[in-house]
């Protein structure tokens, strides 16, 4: 199972597609190489989120709403230099409100609503973005692989 080094995963919640976030992310330099629609089951969701699942706000996290399976998430293979801080820096805080003081040209303080409905997500490190790519694209494949640099798990 190969892949580029420099991707990362990164998700369009529910209920954000509609609003042009997509050429937005585009526009801010992001390659997308992946993209793939999904409706997550509450299964998928808790798997999705499994490094939180032993904090407070897990339950709310995936019940909150339905939201997380309201819709189609959109699952992006991602890439950029320095990909890591530079899409956790496009996506501004966690909080959307503290984003639109903090951050206000960031996709949070655009797209968010609340801190249980973040409009994006992205893998936090690299073991992260291995684990959810393979879990979200089992169909990748070494030819459909872009960049020189691959890793081998
Ligand atoms: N204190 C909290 N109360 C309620 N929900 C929270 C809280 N902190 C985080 N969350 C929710 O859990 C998700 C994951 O939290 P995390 O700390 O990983 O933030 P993040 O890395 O900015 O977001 P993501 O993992 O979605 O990219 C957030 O998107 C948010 O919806």
């Amino acid at each position: 199972f190969f892949f580029p080094l420099e991707d990362m995963l990164a998700v369009i919640k529910p209920d954000t597609q509609h609003k042009g976030i997509i050429s937005e992310i585009r526009g801010r330099g992001f390659t997308i190489s992946r993209l793939k629609d999904t409706v997550l089951s509450r299964e998928m969701a808790e798997e999705f989120y499994r490094e939180h699942r032993d904090k407070p706000f897990f339950s709310q996290l995936i019940n909150h709403g339905l939201f997380l399976r309201s819709g189609p998430c959109t699952m992006m293979v991602l890439t950029k230099d320095n990909m890591l801080e530079e899409w956790r820096a496009s996506m501004g805080p966690t909080d959307p409100s503290e984003a639109r003081q903090a951050a206000p040209g960031s996709l949070r303080a655009c797209f968010a609503k609340e801190i249980l409905e973040t409009a994006v997500h992205g893998s936090s490190n690299t073991q992260h973005t291995h684990q959810k790519i393979q879990f979200l694209f089992r169909d990748i494949s070494t030819e459909s692989a872009t960049s020189p640099a691959y890793l081998y798990i």
